[in-house]
C-alpha cells in the first residue's frame, strides 16, 4: 500500500488527509488553531486590529508538528507515503529574514520542534496578513492608478487591486514598516511557506496561486514589471534585495503534455527522522485553497463549485482569459491552458454564525446549534419573497463595501426598493434572507462565466429590453442574467454539511442537472492529495493521462451525493430579485 498527503492550512485550521492509490481516504488528522494552540490567543485562527487582520507565523509551524504526531498516531504508516502536496489560504505572506533559509536547511529533530528551531530568528515579521485584511485601501488605489484602474489592473493580472492581495500587503510594509522590510530576504506566500518547510529549504512561488497577488501577469507569465517597480519606488533606503529576489524570481508554472511535473524537493530530513517519512517521499508545491478545492472532484464545462469555508467562494473552470472586476481569474494548478474563474466572499460563515447566535438567542437556544437557523432556511412557508437583506459584518470584496447591514423591501414587479427597515417581522426571517442574498450574489456575479442559452429558460420577469442591471460598476441587460445556468453545482467546505443552506444555495442558483455535496467536506486537502497522486504517477509516466482524464478515470464512486435536482420553479422565484440586489448595492456603495 502506498500513500499520498495532503495538506491544508487554513484560517482557522490545520488539517491533512491521506489517500491510498484507489483515492480511498486512509486517514486524517486536524489542528483547531484557538482550541488546540489557545497559547497564540487567536480568535478564529486570526488577529483582528481595525481593519488589519493577521495570523502569527509561529502558530502555523507548532501545528505543522502537531497534525503530523496526530496523523501518525492514528497508525497510519507514514513511511509508505510517496508524495505530498496541499492547499492553503490565499494571499497571506511569509517574510523571512537573512537567517532563514540557513536554519530552514539545518532543521534538527533533535533540536527541538520546528517552532524552536525557526520562530526566534527565521522571519522578520512575526504575522501575516490574513485574506480578512481591510488596511490596504490607499495601496490598491496607488495600484490600480498605475494600470489603467480596475479594468486594466484586472487584465493584467486576473482581479482588479484586492485589499487582501498580497501586493498591495507587500506595498504596505514596504511604507509603513521599512526596517522590517529590508530586513526581509524572502517573501513566501502561506502556499510556498508550507512547501518550503517540508522541503527544508525556500522554494519558488506556485503559479496559480501567483495569480493571487495583482503581481503577476498573467498573460505574459511573468511578474508584471510595471508593478514591481511601482513597489520598488516606495522604497526610501533600499538596503536588501530587489523585490524580485526576495519573491525567489518567476513562479514554477504548471507542465504541458509529455513533461514531468515540477517537483519542489524529498521531503525534509527533519520529517524523516521524527515521523518516519521515506527519504524519497516527494513534496509537489502547495497551491492556493480553492485552487485545491477545484482539483478535488471533475468539473466539466459549465459546472460551478461553491466552497462553504470561513470564507465562501464560487469557482468554475475556463479555458478563456475574460478578466472582469467583478471575479478573479487565476493560471489553473494543473490543466494548461485552462483557467479558474472565482467569486469570493468575506462574510460567508461567519456572518451565517452571527445570525444563527442572535436567531438562537431569541429562542434561549444555546450558540453553535444550527437546528433553528437551518430550519428557518429550509421553510418555503415563511414569506421573504419582498424582502432583500445584505449582512456584512466584516467589509465586504464584492460589492467592494465597508462593513454594513441594511434590510429593505421591494416591489417584486419592479425591483424598486420600496422600503429600508430595521428588522423583519421576526429573526427566522434574517436566517432565510442571509443566505437567499449570499446565493443571490454569487448568481449574478458567475452568469458572465456561463454560456447563454437564448429562450432554454422561462421566466415570469417581464424585463423590457433596456432594463439593465449594475453590479461592480458593470451595467448589464437583465435579460443577460435570465438565459444561463450552471450544469451541474458542487458544494464542498464546512458549511456544506449543511443540507438547509445548500439547497437554499442551489434553488437560487438554479443547476440544470443537479447540486451535489462533496461527501469529504476537506475538499481542499483533499485536492491537495489528488494533485500529488496525480504529479507522482505522471513523473513515471510523462505521457500518461491528464489531470482531468486521471480525475475522470479515479474518482471513487459516492465523491459525491446529490442534494437537489433541477428546480426550475424555485430558480424563477429568484429572478425576481436581480433588479433589487442591482438597486440595494448601487445605494449601499454610492
Ligand atoms: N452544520 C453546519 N451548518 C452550517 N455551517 C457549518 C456547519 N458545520 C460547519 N459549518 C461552518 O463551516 C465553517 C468552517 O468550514 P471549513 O471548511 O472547515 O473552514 P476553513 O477551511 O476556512 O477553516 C465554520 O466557520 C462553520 O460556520
Ligand atoms: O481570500 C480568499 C480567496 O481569494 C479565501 O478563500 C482564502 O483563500 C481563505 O479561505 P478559507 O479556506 O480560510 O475560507
Amino acid at each position: 500500500m502506498q500513500y499520498t498527503l495532503g495538506f491544508d492550512l487554513s484560517t482557522q485550521q490545520l488539517k491533512c488527509v491521506a489517500v491510498d492509490e484507489n483515492l480511498q481516504p486512509a486517514g486524517e488528522a486536524s489542528v483547531d488553531f484557538d482550541a488546540d494552540l489557545p497559547g497564540y490567543k487567536t480568535t478564529k485562527g486570526v488577529y483582528i486590529s481595525g481593519e488589519t487582520v493577521c495570523s502569527p507565523v509561529a502558530q502555523w509551524l507548532e501545528a505543522f508538528d502537531l497534525v503530523l504526531e496526530r496523523l501518525a498516531a492514528t497508525g497510519l504508516d507514514l513511511g509508505l507515503v510517496t508524495a505530498i502536496s496541499g492547499s492553503c489560504q490565499q494571499h497571506g505572506a511569509v517574510f523571512w529574514g537573512e537567517d532563514g533559509s540557513t536554519l530552514l536547511a539545518s532543521l534538527d529533530a533533535n533540536q527541538g520542534n520546528l517552532v524552536d528551531q525557526l520562530a526566534p530568528t527565521a522571519f522578520s515579521r512575526t504575522t501575516a496578513p490574513n485574506w480578512q485584511d481591510h488596511s490596504t485601501g490607499a495601496q490598491c488605489q496607488a495600484m490600480e492608478a498605475a494600470v489603467g484602474g480596475p479594468q486594466g489592473m484586472a487584465q493584467v493580472t486576473g482581479s482588479r487591486a484586492h485589499l487582501r492581495f498580497t501586493g498591495p500587503q507587500i506595498l504596505k510594509v514596504i511604507e509603513t514598516e521599512p526596517a522590517a522590510y529590508e530586513a526581509t530576504h524572502a517573501i513566501t506566500l502561506v502556499s510556498n511557506f508550507a512547501t518550503s518547510l517540508l522541503c527544508g529549504k525556500l522554494v519558488p512561488l506556485e503559479e496559480a496561486d501567483a495569480c493571487g497577488m495583482n503581481l503577476y501577469d498573467i498573460e505574459r507569465r511573468e511578474f508584471s514589471r510595471p508593478l514591481l517597480q511601482l513597489l520598488e519606488d516606495q522604497r526610501t533606503a533600499p538596503t536588501g534585495p530587489s523585490l524580485l529576489s526576495k519573491l525567489l524570481g518567476e513562479p514554477v508554472r504548471v507542465q504541458g503534455p509529455g513533461e514531468t511535473p515540477v517537483c519542489a524537493g524529498n521531503v525534509a530530513r527533519y520529517f524523516t527522522d521524527r515521523y518516519g517519512l521515506s527519504p524519497s517521499c516527494r513534496v509537489y508545491p502547495f497551491t492556493g485553497d480553492n485552487l485545491a478545492t477545484l482539483c478535488s472532484l471533475p468539473l466539466h464545462g459549465g459546472d460551478a463549485m461553491v466552497s462553504m469555508g470561513t470564507s465562501t467562494t464560487v469557482l468554475l473552470c475556463t479555458r478563456e482569459y475574460c478578466p472582469s472586476p467583478s471575479y478573479h481569474l487565476f493560471r489553473h494548478p494543473v490543466l494548461p491552458d485552462h483557467y479558474m474563474a472565482m467569486v469570493c466572499y468575506c462574510n460567508g460563515s461567519l456572518a451565517r454564525e452571527q445570525i444563527r447566535d442572535e436567531l438562537n438567542a431569541t429562542k434561549s437556544i444555546a450558540p453553535g446549534d444550527w437546528e433553528e437557523f437551518s430550519a428557518a432556511v429550509a421553510d418555503d412557508s415563511l414569506d421573504t419573497s419582498d424582502e432583500l437583506a445584505v449582512y456584512f459584518p466584516l467589509g465586504e470584496i464584492v460589492p467592494s463595501i465597508q462593513a454594513t447591514t441594511a434590510r429593505v423591501r421591494f416591489d417584486r414587479a419592479t425591483g424598486q426598493l420600496t422600503d429600508h427597515v430595521a428588522s423583519f417581522p421576526d429573526r427566522r426571517h434574517d436566517a432565510k434572507a442571509i443566505v437567499e442574498s449570499q446565493a443571490l450574489s454569487c448568481r449574478v456575479r458567475i452568469a458572465p462565466l456561463l454560456t447563454p442559452q437564448p429562450g432554454a429558460f422561462t421566466t415570469t420577469v417581464t424585463a423590457s429590453s433596456g432594463t439593465t442591471v449594475s453590479f461592480d460598476g458593470e451595467v448589464r441587460p437583465l435579460g443577460d442574467l435570465l438565459d444561463r445556468r450552471p450544469s451541474r453545482c458542487f458544494f464542498v467546505g464546512g458549511a456544506s454539511r449543511n443540507t438547509a443552506i445548500v439547497r437554499r444555495f442551489a434553488a437560487v442558483l438554479g443547476p440544470t442537472a443537479g447540486a451535489f455535496r462533496s461527501e469529504n467536506p476537506n475538499a481542499c486537502a483533499v485536492g491537495g492529495c489528488y494533485k500529488a497522486l496525480w504529479s507522482w504517477l505522471r513523473s513515471s509516466d510523462p505521457q500518461g493521462p491528464d489531470f482531468a482524464q486521471f480525475l475522470d478515470s479515479s474518482m471513487p464512486a459516492g465523491a459525491v451525493a446529490s442534494v437537489a435536482g433541477r428546480e426550475d420553479a424555485a430558480w424563477d422565484h429568484y429572478n425576481h430579485y436581480i433588479v433589487a440586489l442591482s438597486n440595494l448595492e448601487r445605494e449601499l456603495c454610492a
